[in-house]
């Protein structure tokens, strides 16, 4: 068998020689000596593992031939180009070692190696969009010189057209004839201000390069750097190519890693890890090549990848399976293998598991009783919805309206009671309050608990509990037990929204060591509960924080507006620091963001459906068109107003899967880790986002937060747009948008 190694210009390729590609090099990996192929040394090349083989009557594959000291060949395939073309790159190309730092590139010939090339042809210097930066200085401004540069192994001539550029889409448009995809992620780097020492750290770039880039087995060790793993992929088996080469943007995320996530897939941490970065990082991504990676070191290890609902588990099972097909998750909680499902759903499993734990025995309490209390040990239906309602109604007297209300009664009972374990008026009266917004006198703490106790006796006549119990008792069996937990390793997305008793039922889950948690989680995109700090739980972090800062899903003009909706706000991280947006950037370019006011709510539909309507005659395929609204109300609403325009699209619930072959409109809440090409936010002007009236019935000391969960909201929906967003509102914008000059469509 040949080892493919997918090059730079598979995303190029001209999407009618997928097919017949794809066939050429599944031969090829089968057996490169098989008639047909062609494998053809090119006259003149200026490397001699240069080769041409057949795709078709027309068409020739352009390949590196690296045969070292393996057994079989690999083959380092660069595109498939018209016969001649193909002739003329073959002849022109070399496959090289970065002598600087030991990255294998692909570069033209008539360019020498780093320090010696020929000029690549800047872009005139270019004013700055007025939207977009403020006031822009270049790179020679901020007193860059072509030597930090080619220290780092990037090209000099590269380099040198760098440094008088002005603003981001001068340099972005300039980064795109980097000599190697590396060079361009680190220009970029530079460009938002990150530190040349961080940079060589993130692309592993010290490494002195003793290599000969003659020697096969040099070059193809330096194919395997992580800088390099940015354009050559290594292909595994044939679903990966076929994968690869029919859908090379789609897939783009199994096989082509960024060395940063690459090093957070495969380094071992001697405790929990914590992945932090803006929306579309790759943090998902980052995790589900985690579970693959630990799963593949060892087979019998109980990996648990698990997220905030059941939604996104059921994203991320779907996603694993395109990652690799081959792995069956694990049926059940505790088994080797990777097992997947939402929080809740695991504590589910743990109480069902261990329901024996739960009433206690030789007159010790059981779990149940440590976290709520003596009661009967019935836990698994659910408390109903207005149970805190009735409980403050009936007994919520001595609160006064503020406080009197289930919103802060809930996030009393989550943040302080539940992970305090405290069953007794006396423990709570004098439980340490930190991070609530809230304070609460002696009187009106006693007033609380009255609350709590109704609410609690109420849930016990019953047999119910509510999720937040589900999870604070679960983990309380699995403190119990104490054995070897559930689980070895621990994967976690979305972690900035689970509340403490889940982050305990997590932390209870693996036995504490090496790779037990590994955390990702995005501050700036908290839209439920309250702030978390890590250390309360146990999960103690204390260096083992990493932060993503390149951006796969959204071009730099939707990046910039989201994160303008941001600026407004301080926020803090998830081990209580400021959560910076600095170095976010994106690759990709598109449109800018266009808002437009309407006049009217008709009006506002009228907009609504006239740019999906758009969008669906340019062949984009529906089910890539997200309509995101604030409410749930609105949501339901709208599929009936655009409807009667003519343009049909469905409403997706909590729980349901989004149809194919229809615009799919959701609430902002809802479309938490999706992404869709096209996004358009319904309904955000002032009237409505924020949500006052909800803002307004909390107690003062927590209308902060929930107007800094608003702003989140509003940043989580603007990121999801892949390419293109639309933001509609009717009279003013919510003051939470960025501003910017509004356009209607034409
Ligand atoms: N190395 C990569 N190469 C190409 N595409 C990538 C890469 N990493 C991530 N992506 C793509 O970027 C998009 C965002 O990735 P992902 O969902 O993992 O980000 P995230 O940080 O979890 O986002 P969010 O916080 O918004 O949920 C996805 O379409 C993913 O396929």
């Amino acid at each position: 068998m040949a080892q493919i190694i997918l090059g730079p210009g598979l995303s190029g390729m001209d999407g009618s020689l997928h097919q017949a590609t794809y066939r050429f090099l599944a031969k090829l990996a089968a057996d490169d000596t098989a008639p047909g192929l062609h494998i053809e040394p090119i006259n003149n090349s200026a490397d001699p593992r240069a080769r041409t083989g057949r795709v078709d009557i027309s068409n020739r594959a352009v390949l590196f031939k690296l045969q070292g000291s393996q057994q079989d060949a690999s083959y380092v395939f660069i595109g498939t180009f018209q016969h001649d073309e193909a002739i003329s790159i073959a002849q022109k190309s070399r496959v090289n070692i970065n002598p600087r730092n030991g990255v294998a590139e692909l570069i033209p010939v008539d360019e020498q190696p780093v320090a010696t090339t020929l000029p690549a042809t800047p872009p005139p210097a270019t004013e700055p969009p007025a939207a977009a930066d403020d006031v822009e200085t270049s790179l020679r401004d901020r007193e860059f010189t072509v030597d930090d540069f080619t220290d780092l192994g990037i090209d000099a001539a590269f380099a040198e057209g760098a440094l008088d550029l002005l603003g981001s889409d001068a340099v972005l448009d300039y980064a795109e004839q980097a000599p190697a995809t590396w060079q361009a992620s680190a220009l970029l780097d530079v460009y938002t201000g990150e530190s040349l020492t961080a940079i060589r750290e993130k692309y592993q770039l010290d490494q002195p390069a003793a290599a000969d880039a003659t020697n096969d087995d040099d070059l193809l060790a330096a194919l395997k750097h992580p800088a390099a793993q940015m354009e050559f992929a290594f292909i595994e088996d044939d679903i990966a190519l076929r994968a690869a080469i029919e859908n090379p943007d789609f897939s783009a995320w199994r096989i082509f890693l960024h060395p940063e996530q690459r090093a957070y897939t495969t380094r071992s941490y001697n405790g929990p890890f914590r992945i932090s970065g803006g929306a579309g990082t790759g943090k998902t991504v980052v995790l589900l090549h985690r579970a693959r990676e630990l799963h593949r070191r060892n087979p019998e290890a109980r990996i648990v990848l698990t997220t905030f609902n059941r939604t996104l588990a059921d994203a991320l099972k779907e996603q694993l399976s395109v990652l690799d097909p081959s792995i069956v998750p694990a049926a059940e909680l505790g088994e080797p293998g990777i097992y997947i499902a939402g929080v809740d759903a695991i504590a589910h499993r743990v109480l069902t598991s261990y329901a024996t734990e739960l009433g206690g025995s030789d007159g010790k309490p059981g779990a149940v009783a440590q976290v709520l209390g003596p009661r009967t040990a019935q836990v698994s239906k659910h408390t109903h919805s207005q149970a805190w309602a009735i409980a403050a109604d009936e007994h919520g007297a001595g609160l006064g309206p503020e406080l009197c209300t289930p919103s802060f009664l809930e996030s009393e009972y989550a943040t302080i009671v539940l992970p305090n374990l405290v069953t007794t008026r006396e423990e709570y009266l004098k439980a340490r309050r930190t991070g609530r917004g809230v304070s609460l006198n002696r009187a009106r703490r006693n007033a609380v608990w009255d609350v709590i106790e109704a609410y609690r006796a109420a849930a016990a006549a019953d047999g119910t509990t509510d999720f937040e119990e589900k999870s604070a008792i679960a983990a309380q069996v699995l403190r119990n037990i104490n054995g070897r937990g559930l689980a070895d390793h621990v994967l976690v997305d979305e972690a900035q929204d689970l509340s403490p008793s889940r982050l305990m039922l997590l932390r209870a889950l693996a036995a504490p060591g090496k790779d037990d948690l590994f955390i990702a989680e995005d501050s700036h995109q908290r839209i439920y509960g309250q702030p978390i700090v890590l250390g309360r739980y146990s999960i103690n972090i204390v260096g083992r924080a990493r932060r993503l800062t390149l951006n796969y899903r959204t071009t730099e003009q939707n990046l910039r507006y989201a994160l303008g909706i941001l600026s407004g706000a301080e926020y803090t991280d998830l081990v209580d620091e400021p959560e910076s947006t600095d170095a976010y950037r994106s690759a990709r370019r598109g449109p800018q963001p266009r808002p437009v006011e309407a006049s009217s709510l008709t009006d506002e539909y009228d907009i609504v459906a006239h740019t999906v309507r758009e969008w669906l005659d340019a062949k984009v395929a529906p089910e890539s068109i997200g309509l995101l609204v604030p409410t749930r109300k609105e949501g339901e609403s709208l599929p009936r107003a655009l409807g009667d325009r003519g343009v049909p699209v469905a409403f997706v619930d909590r729980d349901t899967a989004g149809p194919t072959g229809t615009p799919q409109v959701m609430t902002m809440h809802r479309a938490k880790g999706m992404e869709f090409a096209k996004v358009v936010l319904v309904g955000v002007g002032a009237k409505n986002m924020p949500r006052t009236y909800f803002i307004d019935a909390l107690p003062e000391g927590d209308r902060a937060d929930a107007l800094q969960r608003e702003r989140s909201l509003l940043y989580v929906a603007a990121t999801r747009a892949r390419d293109e967003l639309v933001v509609v509102y009717a009279g003013d914008p919510s003051d939470l948008l960025p501003q910017a000059v509004s356009g209607r469509p034409a």
